[in-house]
């Protein structure tokens, strides 16, 4: 990793964590210039022909190495559970796919729309998910670490031509500012005097394959375009394509650094299984056409893998990670520092990439777009830009920060930060944010102390770090199965009217019905109520939890799949630390506990609104039947009682069996 001027910082022994004990030989370092035609990443003859090394949800269990070329042709997307149901496959099956050790017979995922086998395969083999934790198979970033390490020294050689571009590439890193990636580019830019280059490619397929929602994809979109007149004011081009296939990604980037001279691109690096592959495609790839491809750690205040038990073994629990977490920031405080922001570009870019100024934001592709009503009403409700989320950072440190430790499991009122979509799109920094809190706090030292509001907001932070190290170290949660394998054998409902309940707030218990109509309405929803309908999902209706997965997936503005998959695994007990099986939500209680009031629920459930007093949580149980019934508001779908009974036995049956 190339150091960085004013912020020491270490990458090499963050990874040896993740290095499996088999190593390759050096590959000889390739020379050549610049590339004639677009090169496209490739599978290895072991791997998937349907898709690459693939995507920030249910992936593939393949790799994706340079050279070759494979991917899934047809992404027509659908949204609703219907269609995914009905959705006919007529790929013909690819007898790999039978292969036990390597795979689950994933007809079941496959028809409720779990696993996309139009870009990856069934999910993985428990065997196989453990070879993974083990390192008997090698994780994908320790494959791209040693990528990175074995072709350093070639990519070093490399210079700067004399009438070329430094090239950053934006991914969910949308910012100027304590930019890593872009802060080392626009260093390289300025010192061989030569201007920065700015690019995005929208890449409808990953939308698809990835699950992003509309309005995030929306969110991106405008955010991309307060960059490029952030950027314009600096006179640095942001360049935004819309590549089709996504297999097509790779090799249009190195084709554009091709047309504009360009022999050095950086980027920040994304820790999902699909992005690491690419990433280590695209690194010996550009090597190939002469350009020094460099992707560094950026995302997370502290790098996946650099905290270890002390044998050096993974971790997996969050306290003691977490303990570890502040420890090292103490000893590392170099790891807060902000790096610097582009400067502005030499005069000679308006003459060169005048053009590449000039290029306007593309819209969202069609499977992806809102109506004019949704786009006002988000443009409303979740302003873009950099200079907006730091506004927003900023209020909540000085109105509601101190009290968040007391606070911040209500979900009525404003009491967290709300900048989860920020945070996944990446127009703040979580160093930036974990940077201030501290500033703010007085504190000398960052700790795990909960009594304190900016100690418990950075210690949440910490939670979306601590995901992203999981997602690292045990990459097959990319793949369509549980953290924990014996949890793949619980037998799971596939109920379609339960399941529409649920996502449209008719389920009868008034918090659950709340947060799912504030998620249709706002596309975000507080912490404890996520965990709330998690859970009712899982537990009380016994619905697959990768489907509830898929859901907030495609309904969130700050959907991650790293929080994602380890708020659903918390919730649904089959994922990393989280709530033991036989501890199962009650929704009444948790409404009683946590919108004591009501607030919540008459805010979302018009229907209840003039419920008085304690018969807002369970309307029908409680004496309000006469109201609920008149203005329409459903009975409970299932029993709770009854319900956690069928959960135990479900969920003892599943843990007991044989997990092969
Ligand atoms: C089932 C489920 C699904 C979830 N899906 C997502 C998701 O797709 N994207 C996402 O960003 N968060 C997700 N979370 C975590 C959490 O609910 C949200 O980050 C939080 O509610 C966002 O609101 P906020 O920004 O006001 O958070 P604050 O309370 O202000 O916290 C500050 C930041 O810390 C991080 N954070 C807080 N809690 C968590 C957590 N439990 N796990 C990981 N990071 C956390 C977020 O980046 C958040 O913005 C999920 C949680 C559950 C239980």
């Amino acid at each position: 990793m190339p150091a960085v001027a004013g912020t020491k910082r270490k990458a090499q022994t963050a990874i040896d964590a993740f290095i499996s004990p088999k190593k390759r030989a050096v590959p000889p370092a390739a020379t050549s210039t610049s590339p004639s035609s677009a090169p496209t990443l490739s599978m290895k003859e072991e791997q998937d022909p349907h898709g690459p090394g693939d995507s920030t949800t249910a992936t593939a269990d393949v790799t994706a190495t340079a050279n070759v070329t494979a991917q899934p042709e047809d992404t027509t997307p659908s949204s609703s559970l219907s269609e995914w149901k009905t959705r006919a496959h007529s790929r013909p099956p690819n007898p790999k796919h039978s292969d036990p050790t390597r795979y689950k017979d994933s007809k079941i995922a496959e028809q409720n729309g779990i696993i996309l086998r139009d870009f990856y395969p069934p999910e993985i083999s428990n065997a196989r998910a453990r070879k993974y934790a083990t390192g008997e198979i090698e994780r994908p970033i320790t494959t791209l670490e040693r990528t990175i390490r074995e072709t350093q020294g070639a990519r070093d050689a490399i210079e700067v031509a004399d009438n070329g571009c430094v090239v950053h590439w934006f991914k969910s890193d949308l910012r100027l500012r304590d930019n890593r990636a872009l802060s080392l580019a626009a260093d390289k830019a300025r010192g061989a005097r030569v201007p920065l280059i700015c690019v995005y490619l929208v890449s409808p397929q990953d939308f698809v394959a990835h699950l992003m929602a509309p309005v995030r994809v929306d969110f991106v979109l405008r955010n991309l375009g307060d960059l490029k007149r952030r950027l314009g004011e600096l006179d640095v081009p942001l360049y935004v394509e819309t590549v089709q296939k996504r297999r097509d990604v790779p090799g249009r980037l190195v084709e554009l650094c091709g047309s504009w001279g360009a022999r050095h691109v950086f980027c920040n690096m994304e820790y999902e299984v699909d992005e690491l592959r690419r990433e280590e495609g695209l690194t010996r790839m550009c090597l190939q056409q002469g350009i020094d491809f460099t992707v560094v750690h950026d995302t997370c205040v502290v790098e996946p893998g650099l905290l270890t038990t002390a044998a050096g073994g993974q971790m997996s629990v969050y306290s003691p990670w977490h303990r570890k977490w502040c420890a090292w920031l103490k000893e590392h405080p170099e790891l807060l520092a902000e790096f610097e922001a582009p400067g502005r570009n030499p005069p000679v870019v308006r003459e060169r990439y005048g053009e590449v100024l000039e290029t306007p934001i593309p819209e969202a592709p069609p499977e992806k777009s809102l109506t004019n009503e949704e786009k006002e009403r988000y443009a409303r409700l979740w302003p873009v830009g950099e200079d907006e989320a730091h506004a927003r950072l900023q209020k909540f440190i000085l109105e509601r920060i101190k009290a968040y430790h007391t606070n911040r499991n209500l979900p009525a009122g404003d009491h967290t930060s709300s900048l989860s979509a920020h945070l996944a799109a990446g127009t703040l920094a979580a160093r930036t944010v974990v940077r201030e809190a501290f500033r703010a706090s007085g504190l000398k030292t960052i700790t795990d102390d909960r009594q304190n509001g900016h100690m418990m907001w950075i210690g949440e932070v910490a939670w979306r770090d601590f995901y992203k190290h999981v997602l690292c170290g045990w990459p097959y949660i990319c793949m369509g199965v549980a953290f924990k394998p014996e949890y793949n054998n619980i037998e799971w409902e596939y109920d379609d009217e339960k399941f529409r309940a649920w996502e449209t707030g008719r389920t009868g218990y008034p918090l659950i019905d709340a947060a799912m109509r504030q998620c249709h309405e706002q596309a975000y929803l507080h912490n404890r109520v996520r965990m709330c309908v998690a859970s009712f999902l899982a537990k009380d209706l016994m619905i697959d939890w990768r489907m509830g997965e898929r859901w907030f997936m495609e309904h969130l503005i700050d959907g991650d799949f790293a929080s994602n998959n380890g708020g659903w695994g918390f919730s649904a007990s089959c994922g990393v630390d989280p709530q033991p099986y036989f501890r199962i939500f009650n929704p009444i209680l948790q409404s009683e506990k946590f919108d004591e009031a009501g607030d919540y629920i008459r805010r979302w459930v018009p229907e209840l609104r003039d419920v008085k007093g304690k018969a807002i949580h369970d309307p029908y149980g409680r004496g309000a039947e006469a109201l609920a019934r008149l203005r329409g508001y459903p009975r409970m779908i299932v029993d709770h009682k009854v319900a956690r009974e069928r959960c135990l036995r479900r969920y003892k049956e599943g843990i007991g069996r044989s997990t092969a």
